[in-house]
């Protein structure tokens, strides 16, 4: 047993339910935010917050630690940005906020935000993320960076090797939440919110977190605000959910063909459950003539950033991928998810289908299901209270 399981041993009873009473914020502009912020978020489109950031925002700048729970694409990126951009003090050089997520592209895509929406107002910003050059990293913060968005085991080496000054940290936003407390980041987790002061609010966020994660925020968080969603209303009715029964596993892919054209009509990701599983699907499209790419955890940097650019600018419309495509990857085209493998757990089967459907877009989503897995989509089904309908014959009517 570590420190930190130790810990969440002795914790207090904690509870499951929302903050009642929490004030709703309809306009940009009832916030009172400054200037130079409410003229970003009008420069980047947008005109009015979303149900999270009507609620949310207000709370992180208040300064209380916040947990915000919310709907995959609703906006949740722009509600602690936004948080951030109004409490930080722009004149200050050093580090005032650390945002942390999973995976290097969620905390490339969340510092293109920051700087996005914090356009007016002179914010340095930079990405700290693995598969780069720490001397880079160390250059950058050099010459000092505001608002830091990384991963994990990158930010725990800057920290440590003294090239990332925690002492000014006022706020620590932990995104994925729940993928961070559970999958091997614990740790590092731990170990960044130690080097912090005392003082840090925390701001816990994800689509999906669970009792048992909830229980997880109580060792960061001191009596944390909770926007919380009911496990029946975390999935999206813009998404419409269907099943494709294949009778052999090794008819999935004369199925996932036959679809194909389907894919291209806007953009589509199709998830496998391991990395020899995407090469090996997107090799056999090709050798079909199919146009796709794929990207997982195991290619280099470059290469994940040229495919990302690519997927990003529409310049490639099919994208196989695993888990590391599952959460917070936001690209706004995506309008079709293909489950070649149901995930894995049934938190990635909401973020994977989540890919599509981005802030009230149409969405759709195709497990490819053979005898076996039927009990496991019962599952996801129950866990959700949805109804995962057999695919219709002529796949255009759901796109
Ligand atoms: N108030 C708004 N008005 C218009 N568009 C918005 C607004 N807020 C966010 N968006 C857009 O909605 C999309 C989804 O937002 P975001 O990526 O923050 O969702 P999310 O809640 O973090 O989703 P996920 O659970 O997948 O991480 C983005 O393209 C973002 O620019």
């Amino acid at each position: 047993m570590d420190d930190f399981d130790r810990d969440l041993d002795n914790e207090l009873e904690f509870s499951h339910k929302s903050t009642k009473n929490i004030k709703v914020h309809s306009t940009f502009e009832s916030m009172k935010l400054k200037p130079d912020l409410l003229k970003g978020i009008y420069g980047y489109g947008f005109e009015a917050p979303s149900a999270i950031q009507s609620r949310a925002i207000m709370q992180i700048i208040s300064g209380k630690d916040t947990i915000a729970q919310a709907q995959s694409g609703t906006g949740k990126t722009a509600t602690f940005t936004i948080g951030i951009l109004e409490v930080i003090d722009t004149k200050a050089k050093d580090c005032q906020a650390l945002i942390l997520s999973p995976t290097r592209e969620l905390a490339v895509q969340i510092q293109n935000v920051v700087k996005h929406l914090g356009d007016y107002m002179n914010i340095h910003t930079h990405a700290c993320i693995g598969g780069t050059h720490l001397g880079d990293d160390v250059k950058k913060l050099q010459q000092g960076q505001q608002i830091v968005s990384g991963t994990p085991g990158r930010v725990v080496d800057i920290i440590k090797r003294r090239n990332l000054s925690t002492r000014s940290v006022k706020l620590l936003v932990l995104d994925e939440a729940d993928e961070l407390f559970t999958k091997g980041f614990k740790e590092q987790i731990y170990e960044i919110y130690k080097s912090l002061p005392s003082s840090v609010q925390v701001v816990v966020v994800s689509a999906t977190l669970s009792k048992e994660v909830l229980e997880m925020t109580n060792k960061f968080t001191n009596n944390p605000v909770k926007i919380l969603v009911k496990r029946d209303e975390v999935s999206l009715q813009g998404i419409k959910q269907y099943h494709i029964q294949c009778e052999k596993e090794d008819w999935k892919f004369d199925t996932l063909c036959d679809l194909y054209d389907s894919l291209t009509i806007t953009q589509a990701v199709i998830f496998c459950n391991t990395k020899v599983k995407v090469n090996w699907l997107a090799d056999q499209m090709k050798k079909q003539n199919f146009t796709v790419v794929a990207m997982h955890g195991d290619m280099k940097q470059d290469e994940r950033d040229s495919i990302m650019n690519d997927f990003r600018n529409g310049n490639s419309r099919v994208l196989i991928s695993t888990d590391v495509w599952a959460r917070g990857i936001d690209v706004q085209q995506v309008s079709l998810v293909i489950n070649f493998d149901l995930p894995l757990d049934k938190e990635n089967y909401i973020h994977r289908i989540g890919r599509s459907g981005r802030f009230g877009r149409k969405g759709a989503a195709i497990n490819l299901i053979t005898k076996d897995d039927t009990s496991t989509l019962r599952e996801i089904e129950k866990y959700y209270s949805i109804k995962i309908k057999e695919m219709p014959m002529n796949v255009n009517d759901i796109i």
